[in-house]
């Protein structure tokens, strides 16, 4: 019943923080489901396989339908019965992702991203999205392992996401809050959950 998104640069920290955040919801005695955009479900996890192999020649647009049959997939199988049911899921990247990689930084036209995604996702969106805010050079430091097909991109490139979060967060502070990914996990973890209670406050429990 409450949809929870969570969102930034590669490395950022966000799996870090999605597990912190499931263990709190855990203990405030939520139900909560977590899932990956890309995959997430068995055809999810397949196109994510493809999306990320450096080996892989994939358009741009072809790149951006991608995304987005993953998460089509993923709202299908995945988050909208969650929701039915009464969960918290809380997600890892979104249709958020997609406008800012594959629109401000990639080029694609952020309106048509935002129009193809209401299609692929049934209109579905999280109640609030956390992006934590980090300089790449600084994220790709933290990385441990080899970089995947999107991750190879240039400088420019990863700069143009950070910025593309920055902008929509500040367009859309109603639902989006951005969070420093310089300060340490639990430090990040405390202000995240002063935004979820909020948004929990005001969505019903079932
Ligand atoms: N606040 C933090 N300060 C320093 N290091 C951190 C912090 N948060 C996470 N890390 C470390 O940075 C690395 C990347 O973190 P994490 O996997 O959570 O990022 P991510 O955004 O999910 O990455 P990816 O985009 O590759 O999935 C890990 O080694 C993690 O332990
Ligand atoms: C959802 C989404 C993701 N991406 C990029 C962002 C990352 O580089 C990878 C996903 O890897 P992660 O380990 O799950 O962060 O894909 C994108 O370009 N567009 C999207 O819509």
């Amino acid at each position: 019943m409450t949809f929870l998104s969570l969102d930034g640069v590669d490395g950022a920290g966000k799996s870090t923080q999605i597990r912190l955040l499931v263990d709190w919801l855990t203990r405030q005695g939520r139900d909560v489901v977590s899932c990956r955009d890309p995959g997430g479900t068995p055809t999810g996890d397949e196109i994510r396989r493809l999306l990320l192999d450096p080996e892989m020649r994939i358009s741009l647009r072809s790149e951006m339908l991608l995304y987005m049959a993953s998460r089509a997939q993923l709202v299908t199988e995945v988050i909208q019965p969650a929701l039915d049911r009464g969960s918290v899921v809380v997600c890892d990247r979104y249709l958020l992702s997609t406008l800012v990689y594959q629109g401000h930084a990639g080029g694609l036209d952020v309106e048509d991203i935002r129009a193809v995604g209401a299609f692929a996702t049934t209109g579905l969106m999280p109640d609030w999205t956390g992006v934590i805010d980090l300089a790449p050079e600084t994220a790709a430091q933290r990385r441990d392992a080899p970089a995947d097909r999107i991750e190879q991109r240039d400088r420019s490139y990863h700069e143009k996401v950070r910025r593309g979060f920055q902008a929509e967060v500040e367009q859309h502070a109603d639902r989006m809050s951005l969070f420093d990914g310089r300060q340490a996990a639990e430090e990040i973890h405390q202000a995240i959950i002063v935004e979820v209670q909020r948004v929990l406050d005001r969505t019903r429990r079932p």
